[in-house]
Protein backbone atom coordinates (compact mmCIF):
# COMPACT_ATOMS: atom_id res chain seq x y z
CA UNK A 1 0.00 0.00 0.00
CA UNK A 2 1.33 3.74 -0.77
CA UNK A 3 0.52 6.39 1.38
CA UNK A 4 -1.28 9.38 -0.18
CA UNK A 5 -1.51 13.10 1.20
CA UNK A 6 -3.78 15.73 -0.43
CA UNK A 7 -3.22 19.09 0.19
CA UNK A 8 -6.01 21.25 -0.27
CA UNK A 9 -8.85 18.50 0.15
CA UNK A 10 -11.86 20.94 1.55
CA UNK A 11 -12.07 22.03 -2.33
CA UNK A 12 -13.80 20.44 -5.42
CA UNK A 13 -10.73 18.31 -6.54
CA UNK A 14 -9.92 17.59 -3.43
CA UNK A 15 -13.34 15.96 -2.42
CA UNK A 16 -13.04 14.57 -6.18
CA UNK A 17 -9.75 12.75 -4.99
CA UNK A 18 -10.84 11.62 -1.84
CA UNK A 19 -14.44 10.09 -3.69
CA UNK A 20 -11.46 8.24 -6.23
CA UNK A 21 -9.05 7.37 -4.06
CA UNK A 22 -11.06 5.89 -1.41
CA UNK A 23 -11.71 3.22 -3.78
CA UNK A 24 -8.60 2.73 -5.25
CA UNK A 25 -6.72 -1.18 -4.14
CA UNK A 26 -3.36 -0.39 -3.57
CA UNK A 27 -3.10 3.37 -1.85
CA UNK A 28 -4.50 4.51 1.91
CA UNK A 29 -5.21 8.02 2.81
CA UNK A 30 -2.83 8.99 5.58
CA UNK A 31 -3.37 12.61 5.53
CA UNK A 32 -5.52 15.36 4.28
CA UNK A 33 -4.85 19.29 4.64
CA UNK A 34 -6.75 22.07 5.02
CA UNK A 35 -6.39 25.40 6.80
CA UNK A 36 -9.86 26.38 7.62
CA UNK A 37 -11.22 23.03 8.75
CA UNK A 38 -8.61 21.88 10.94
CA UNK A 39 -9.86 19.24 13.29
CA UNK A 40 -13.04 18.93 10.45
CA UNK A 41 -14.30 15.35 9.75
CA UNK A 42 -13.92 14.71 6.39
CA UNK A 43 -17.74 14.31 5.70
CA UNK A 44 -18.56 17.31 7.22
CA UNK A 45 -17.56 19.23 3.76
CA UNK A 46 -17.79 16.56 1.50
CA UNK A 47 -21.06 14.90 2.33
CA UNK A 48 -20.89 11.97 0.28
CA UNK A 49 -17.87 10.51 1.82
CA UNK A 50 -19.44 9.22 4.91
CA UNK A 51 -17.02 6.91 7.30
CA UNK A 52 -13.68 7.22 6.08
CA UNK A 53 -12.56 8.17 9.35
CA UNK A 54 -10.38 11.12 7.60
CA UNK A 55 -10.18 14.41 9.55
CA UNK A 56 -8.47 17.85 8.28
CA UNK A 57 -5.19 18.99 9.62
CA UNK A 58 -3.82 22.07 8.94
CA UNK A 59 -0.31 20.56 8.12
CA UNK A 60 2.81 22.30 6.96
CA UNK A 61 4.24 20.65 3.27
CA UNK A 62 7.84 19.27 5.60
CA UNK A 63 4.87 17.61 8.52
CA UNK A 64 3.35 15.43 5.90
CA UNK A 65 4.93 11.62 5.44
CA UNK A 66 3.71 10.13 2.38
CA UNK A 67 4.96 8.59 -1.02
CA UNK A 68 3.12 10.78 -3.02
CA UNK A 69 1.07 14.02 -2.17
CA UNK A 70 -1.25 15.70 -4.19
CA UNK A 71 -1.72 19.42 -4.23
CA UNK A 72 -5.32 20.51 -4.66
CA UNK A 73 -4.55 24.36 -4.02
CA UNK A 74 -4.99 27.70 -6.39
CA UNK A 75 -1.93 28.60 -8.57
CA UNK A 76 0.24 30.79 -7.19
CA UNK A 77 0.17 28.35 -3.52
CA UNK A 78 0.82 25.65 -5.35
CA UNK A 79 4.79 26.90 -6.12
CA UNK A 80 5.13 27.24 -2.17
CA UNK A 81 3.90 24.10 -1.07
CA UNK A 82 5.48 21.71 -3.93
CA UNK A 83 9.23 22.52 -3.48
CA UNK A 84 8.97 21.82 0.68
CA UNK A 85 6.57 18.45 -0.47
CA UNK A 86 9.80 17.39 -2.61
CA UNK A 87 12.34 17.79 -0.14
CA UNK A 88 10.03 15.10 1.97
CA UNK A 89 11.01 12.85 -0.65
CA UNK A 90 7.61 12.14 -1.95
CA UNK A 91 6.42 12.04 -5.86
CA UNK A 92 4.27 14.94 -6.42
CA UNK A 93 1.17 15.83 -8.80
CA UNK A 94 0.26 19.39 -8.67
CA UNK A 95 -3.50 20.18 -10.23
CA UNK A 96 -2.69 23.85 -10.36
CA UNK A 97 -1.25 25.83 -13.16
CA UNK A 98 2.01 26.44 -11.60
CA UNK A 99 4.13 24.06 -13.31
CA UNK A 100 2.84 23.46 -16.59
CA UNK A 101 4.49 25.48 -18.43
CA UNK A 102 8.27 24.74 -19.96
CA UNK A 103 8.99 28.63 -20.37
CA UNK A 104 8.08 30.55 -16.80
CA UNK A 105 8.33 33.95 -18.76
CA UNK A 106 5.07 32.55 -20.62
CA UNK A 107 3.61 31.51 -17.42
CA UNK A 108 4.30 35.29 -15.65
CA UNK A 109 2.77 36.97 -18.51
CA UNK A 110 -0.48 34.74 -18.78
CA UNK A 111 -1.02 34.24 -15.10
CA UNK A 112 0.15 38.01 -14.42
CA UNK A 113 2.35 36.57 -11.29
CA UNK A 114 5.95 35.99 -10.34
CA UNK A 115 7.44 32.48 -11.30
CA UNK A 116 9.50 31.53 -8.11
CA UNK A 117 9.90 27.91 -8.34
CA UNK A 118 12.21 26.20 -10.36
CA UNK A 119 11.04 22.83 -9.58
CA UNK A 120 11.22 20.45 -13.01
CA UNK A 121 7.68 19.15 -13.58
CA UNK A 122 6.63 16.69 -16.31
CA UNK A 123 3.12 17.88 -18.40
CA UNK A 124 0.74 15.02 -17.29
CA UNK A 125 -1.22 14.42 -20.22
CA UNK A 126 -0.58 10.30 -19.94
CA UNK A 127 -2.01 9.88 -23.81
CA UNK A 128 1.08 11.89 -24.93
CA UNK A 129 3.58 11.88 -22.03
CA UNK A 130 3.62 8.11 -20.89
CA UNK A 131 7.23 7.88 -20.49
CA UNK A 132 8.19 10.92 -19.54
CA UNK A 133 5.96 10.53 -16.33
CA UNK A 134 7.37 6.85 -15.40
CA UNK A 135 10.29 9.09 -14.49
CA UNK A 136 8.80 12.24 -12.77
CA UNK A 137 9.06 13.03 -9.37
CA UNK A 138 6.96 15.93 -10.07
CA UNK A 139 3.63 16.21 -12.77
CA UNK A 140 2.04 19.12 -13.89
CA UNK A 141 -1.96 17.76 -14.28
CA UNK A 142 -3.00 19.58 -17.26
CA UNK A 143 -5.82 22.19 -16.88
CA UNK A 144 -9.54 20.88 -17.62
CA UNK A 145 -10.04 22.97 -20.75
CA UNK A 146 -6.67 21.95 -22.20
CA UNK A 147 -7.27 18.24 -21.69
CA UNK A 148 -10.02 18.25 -23.74
CA UNK A 149 -8.66 20.58 -26.22
CA UNK A 150 -5.49 19.32 -26.52
CA UNK A 151 -6.76 15.73 -26.85
CA UNK A 152 -9.03 16.37 -29.62
CA UNK A 153 -6.63 17.86 -32.17
CA UNK A 154 -3.57 16.55 -31.24
CA UNK A 155 -3.61 13.84 -33.76
CA UNK A 156 -4.51 16.46 -36.54
CA UNK A 157 -0.86 18.76 -35.66
CA UNK A 158 0.82 15.95 -35.30
CA UNK A 159 0.10 14.39 -38.96
CA UNK A 160 0.74 18.14 -40.13
CA UNK A 161 -2.79 18.47 -41.44
CA UNK A 162 -4.01 21.99 -40.24
CA UNK A 163 -2.47 25.14 -39.73
CA UNK A 164 -5.33 26.91 -37.99
CA UNK A 165 -7.61 25.64 -35.12
CA UNK A 166 -10.31 27.54 -33.28
CA UNK A 167 -11.25 26.17 -30.08
CA UNK A 168 -14.76 26.44 -28.55
CA UNK A 169 -15.71 25.09 -24.89
CA UNK A 170 -18.51 25.11 -22.99
CA UNK A 171 -17.75 24.29 -19.46
CA UNK A 172 -19.77 23.59 -15.92
CA UNK A 173 -19.84 25.74 -12.96
CA UNK A 174 -17.46 23.27 -10.73
CA UNK A 175 -14.70 24.44 -12.84
CA UNK A 176 -14.56 28.03 -11.27
CA UNK A 177 -13.94 26.05 -7.90
CA UNK A 178 -15.78 26.05 -4.41
CA UNK A 179 -15.79 30.04 -3.50
CA UNK A 180 -18.43 31.55 -4.41
CA UNK A 181 -18.87 34.88 -6.77
CA UNK A 182 -20.84 37.14 -8.77
CA UNK A 183 -19.88 34.68 -11.70
CA UNK A 184 -20.91 31.14 -10.34
CA UNK A 185 -24.24 33.21 -8.78
CA UNK A 186 -27.02 31.05 -9.28
CA UNK A 187 -29.50 33.67 -11.02
CA UNK A 188 -26.38 34.67 -13.02
CA UNK A 189 -25.75 31.22 -14.29
CA UNK A 190 -29.11 29.75 -14.40
CA UNK A 191 -30.76 29.87 -18.42
CA UNK A 192 -28.03 31.05 -19.26
CA UNK A 193 -24.89 31.08 -21.55
CA UNK A 194 -22.18 33.04 -20.28
CA UNK A 195 -19.02 33.40 -23.16
CA UNK A 196 -16.04 34.94 -20.63
CA UNK A 197 -12.24 35.96 -21.35
CA UNK A 198 -13.25 35.91 -25.11
CA UNK A 199 -9.80 36.37 -26.61
CA UNK A 200 -7.52 35.83 -23.68
CA UNK A 201 -8.15 32.73 -21.39
CA UNK A 202 -5.08 31.54 -19.34
CA UNK A 203 -5.73 28.24 -20.89
CA UNK A 204 -5.49 29.39 -24.60
CA UNK A 205 -1.86 29.70 -23.87
CA UNK A 206 -1.31 26.55 -22.35
CA UNK A 207 -3.39 25.04 -25.33
CA UNK A 208 -0.89 26.52 -27.92
CA UNK A 209 2.18 24.94 -25.89
CA UNK A 210 1.18 21.97 -26.73
CA UNK A 211 -0.35 22.30 -30.18
CA UNK A 212 1.35 25.16 -31.92
CA UNK A 213 4.56 23.71 -31.13
CA UNK A 214 4.02 21.16 -34.53
CA UNK A 215 5.34 24.14 -37.43
CA UNK A 216 3.91 26.95 -35.89
CA UNK A 217 0.04 26.27 -36.01
CA UNK A 218 -2.14 28.80 -35.24
CA UNK A 219 -4.57 28.13 -31.92
CA UNK A 220 -7.41 29.96 -30.57
CA UNK A 221 -9.88 29.77 -27.46
CA UNK A 222 -12.97 30.55 -26.24
CA UNK A 223 -15.04 29.48 -23.10
CA UNK A 224 -18.21 29.50 -22.24
CA UNK A 225 -19.90 29.06 -19.03
CA UNK A 226 -22.78 27.02 -18.94
CA UNK A 227 -25.53 26.15 -16.62
CA UNK A 228 -24.40 22.71 -15.39
CA UNK A 229 -22.36 21.40 -12.81
CA UNK A 230 -19.54 19.38 -14.78
CA UNK A 231 -18.38 18.14 -17.61
CA UNK A 232 -17.02 20.05 -20.98
CA UNK A 233 -17.86 20.02 -24.53
CA UNK A 234 -15.07 21.39 -27.28
CA UNK A 235 -15.72 22.08 -30.73
CA UNK A 236 -13.28 22.54 -32.40
CA UNK A 237 -12.42 24.03 -35.89
CA UNK A 238 -9.71 23.11 -37.46
CA UNK A 239 -8.59 24.30 -41.41
CA UNK A 240 -6.82 21.59 -44.00
CA UNK A 241 -3.46 22.84 -44.81
CA UNK A 242 -2.83 23.05 -48.93
CA UNK A 243 -1.11 19.67 -48.58
CA UNK A 244 -4.07 17.83 -47.43
CA UNK A 245 -6.83 19.61 -48.46
CA UNK A 246 -8.24 16.49 -50.40
CA UNK A 247 -7.93 13.99 -46.87
CA UNK A 248 -11.41 12.12 -46.34
CA UNK A 249 -13.30 11.57 -42.84
CA UNK A 250 -12.22 7.81 -43.30
CA UNK A 251 -8.55 8.76 -43.70
CA UNK A 252 -8.99 11.26 -40.68
CA UNK A 253 -10.79 8.33 -38.17
CA UNK A 254 -7.74 6.06 -39.08
CA UNK A 255 -5.46 8.83 -38.13
CA UNK A 256 -7.08 9.02 -34.75
CA UNK A 257 -7.43 5.33 -34.08
CA UNK A 258 -3.85 4.48 -34.86
CA UNK A 259 -3.45 7.68 -32.12
CA UNK A 260 -5.48 6.35 -29.60
CA UNK A 261 -6.49 3.03 -30.49
CA UNK A 262 -4.57 1.53 -27.36
CA UNK A 263 -5.75 4.25 -24.60
CA UNK A 264 -7.99 3.28 -22.24
CA UNK A 265 -9.77 6.60 -21.24
CA UNK A 266 -10.21 7.97 -24.97
CA UNK A 267 -12.95 6.43 -26.57
CA UNK A 268 -13.88 7.31 -30.09
CA UNK A 269 -17.24 7.58 -31.33
CA UNK A 270 -18.14 5.70 -34.31
CA UNK A 271 -19.76 7.42 -37.39
CA UNK A 272 -22.96 9.40 -36.72
CA UNK A 273 -22.73 9.56 -32.66
CA UNK A 274 -21.87 12.60 -30.96
CA UNK A 275 -20.15 12.86 -27.74
CA UNK A 276 -22.74 13.82 -25.03
CA UNK A 277 -21.91 15.49 -22.08
CA UNK A 278 -24.09 13.57 -19.47
CA UNK A 279 -22.13 10.07 -20.75
CA UNK A 280 -18.87 11.19 -19.20
CA UNK A 281 -20.12 12.75 -16.25
CA UNK A 282 -18.12 11.27 -12.98
CA UNK A 283 -16.18 9.02 -15.51
CA UNK A 284 -12.22 8.91 -16.23
CA UNK A 285 -12.92 9.12 -19.88
CA UNK A 286 -13.01 11.51 -23.00
CA UNK A 287 -15.56 10.74 -25.24
CA UNK A 288 -13.93 12.08 -28.91
CA UNK A 289 -16.26 12.31 -32.28
CA UNK A 290 -16.97 14.68 -35.04
CA UNK A 291 -14.16 13.64 -37.48
CA UNK A 292 -16.63 15.74 -40.55
CA UNK A 293 -15.14 18.04 -43.02
CA UNK A 294 -17.08 20.34 -44.78
CA UNK A 295 -16.93 22.51 -48.14
CA UNK A 296 -14.45 24.88 -46.79
CA UNK A 297 -11.65 22.40 -45.77
CA UNK A 298 -13.03 23.06 -42.06
CA UNK A 299 -12.66 19.69 -39.64
CA UNK A 300 -15.28 19.72 -36.97
CA UNK A 301 -13.86 17.36 -34.03
CA UNK A 302 -16.01 17.28 -30.85
CA UNK A 303 -15.15 15.82 -27.14
CA UNK A 304 -16.20 15.71 -23.75
CA UNK A 305 -14.47 15.39 -20.39
CA UNK A 306 -15.69 15.62 -16.78
CA UNK A 307 -13.70 18.74 -15.72
CA UNK A 308 -13.10 17.12 -12.13
CA UNK A 309 -12.36 14.26 -13.40
CA UNK A 310 -10.41 13.26 -16.87
CA UNK A 311 -9.94 17.64 -16.43
CA UNK A 312 -8.45 17.13 -12.97
CA UNK A 313 -8.33 14.32 -10.37
CA UNK A 314 -9.14 11.27 -12.34
CA UNK A 315 -6.06 12.36 -14.81
CA UNK A 316 -4.23 13.35 -11.44
CA UNK A 317 -4.57 9.61 -10.25
CA UNK A 318 -3.93 8.09 -13.39
CA UNK A 319 -0.32 9.85 -13.37
CA UNK A 320 -0.32 8.58 -10.03
CA UNK A 321 -0.39 4.64 -11.23
CA UNK A 322 1.78 5.87 -14.14
CA UNK A 323 4.20 7.48 -11.71
CA UNK A 324 3.97 3.94 -9.22
CA UNK A 325 4.18 1.44 -12.07
CA UNK A 326 0.62 0.08 -11.11
CA UNK A 327 -1.71 -0.81 -13.49
CA UNK A 328 -3.02 2.44 -15.08
CA UNK A 329 -6.63 2.30 -15.14
CA UNK A 330 -6.56 0.95 -11.70
CA UNK A 331 -9.51 2.73 -9.48
CA UNK A 332 -10.68 4.44 -12.33
CA UNK A 333 -12.69 2.04 -14.29
CA UNK A 334 -15.81 3.36 -14.09
CA UNK A 335 -18.58 4.98 -15.83
CA UNK A 336 -20.44 8.18 -16.27
CA UNK A 337 -23.35 8.43 -14.54
CA UNK A 338 -26.01 8.79 -17.88
CA UNK A 339 -28.01 10.50 -18.08
N1 LIG B 1 -12.29 22.80 -10.55
C1 LIG B 1 -11.83 22.29 -11.68
O1 LIG B 1 -12.59 21.83 -12.54
C2 LIG B 1 -10.35 22.24 -11.93
C3 LIG B 1 -9.44 22.81 -11.08
N2 LIG B 1 -8.10 22.77 -11.38
C4 LIG B 1 -7.12 23.38 -10.51
O2 LIG B 1 -6.98 22.56 -9.35
C5 LIG B 1 -6.69 23.37 -8.21
C6 LIG B 1 -7.79 23.14 -7.18
O3 LIG B 1 -9.03 23.47 -7.78
P1 LIG B 1 -10.42 23.37 -7.00
O4 LIG B 1 -10.43 22.17 -6.16
O5 LIG B 1 -11.48 23.62 -7.98
O6 LIG B 1 -10.26 24.67 -6.05
P2 LIG B 1 -11.09 25.03 -4.76
O7 LIG B 1 -11.08 26.50 -4.67
O8 LIG B 1 -12.40 24.30 -4.79
O9 LIG B 1 -10.21 24.40 -3.58
C7 LIG B 1 -8.88 24.76 -3.36
C8 LIG B 1 -8.53 24.52 -1.90
O10 LIG B 1 -7.19 24.93 -1.69
C9 LIG B 1 -7.06 25.49 -0.39
N3 LIG B 1 -6.29 26.73 -0.52
C10 LIG B 1 -6.69 27.90 -1.08
N4 LIG B 1 -5.70 28.81 -1.03
C11 LIG B 1 -4.65 28.18 -0.42
C12 LIG B 1 -3.35 28.60 -0.05
N5 LIG B 1 -2.92 29.84 -0.30
N6 LIG B 1 -2.55 27.70 0.56
C13 LIG B 1 -2.97 26.45 0.83
N7 LIG B 1 -4.20 26.01 0.52
C14 LIG B 1 -5.03 26.87 -0.10
C15 LIG B 1 -8.47 25.80 0.13
O11 LIG B 1 -8.66 25.02 1.27
P3 LIG B 1 -8.62 25.64 2.77
O12 LIG B 1 -9.04 27.09 2.67
O13 LIG B 1 -9.59 24.79 3.50
O14 LIG B 1 -7.20 25.48 3.20
C16 LIG B 1 -9.40 25.33 -0.98
O15 LIG B 1 -10.48 24.58 -0.49
C17 LIG B 1 -6.65 24.83 -8.71
O16 LIG B 1 -5.34 25.17 -9.02
C18 LIG B 1 -7.50 24.76 -9.98
O17 LIG B 1 -7.17 25.76 -10.87
C19 LIG B 1 -7.64 22.14 -12.49
C20 LIG B 1 -8.49 21.53 -13.37
C21 LIG B 1 -9.93 21.56 -13.17
C1 LIG C 1 -15.76 27.80 -14.94
C2 LIG C 1 -14.40 28.31 -14.64
O1 LIG C 1 -14.22 29.37 -14.05
N1 LIG C 1 -13.40 27.55 -15.04
C3 LIG C 1 -12.04 27.89 -14.76
C4 LIG C 1 -11.21 26.74 -15.15
C5 LIG C 1 -9.84 26.93 -14.64
C6 LIG C 1 -9.23 25.74 -14.04
O2 LIG C 1 -9.79 25.07 -13.22
O3 LIG C 1 -8.04 25.42 -14.48
P1 LIG C 1 -6.63 25.88 -13.88
O4 LIG C 1 -6.16 24.70 -13.16
O5 LIG C 1 -5.77 26.20 -15.03
O6 LIG C 1 -6.82 27.06 -12.98
C7 LIG C 1 -11.60 29.17 -15.49
O7 LIG C 1 -12.09 29.46 -16.57
O8 LIG C 1 -10.67 29.84 -14.98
Amino acid sequence: MYNIAIVGASGYTGGELLRMLLNHPEVEITDITSRQYDGVEAHKIHPHIRDSGLVFKDKKPSELDADVVFTATPHGASMKIVPDLLETGAKVIDLSGDYRYRDTAVYEKWYGIEHTSDAEAVYGLPEIYREEIKKADLVANPGCFPTGAILSSYPLVKNDLVDRIIIDSKTGVSGAGVSPSQTTHYPNIADNVNPYKISNHRHMSEIQQELKGFEGVKVSFTPHLVPVIRGIQTTSHSFLNKENENITTEELRKIYKKEYGGEYFIKLMDEGEIPHLSSVRGSNFAHIGGFEIDETGRVIMLSTIDNLVKGASGQAIHNMNIMLGLKESMGLEFYGLHP
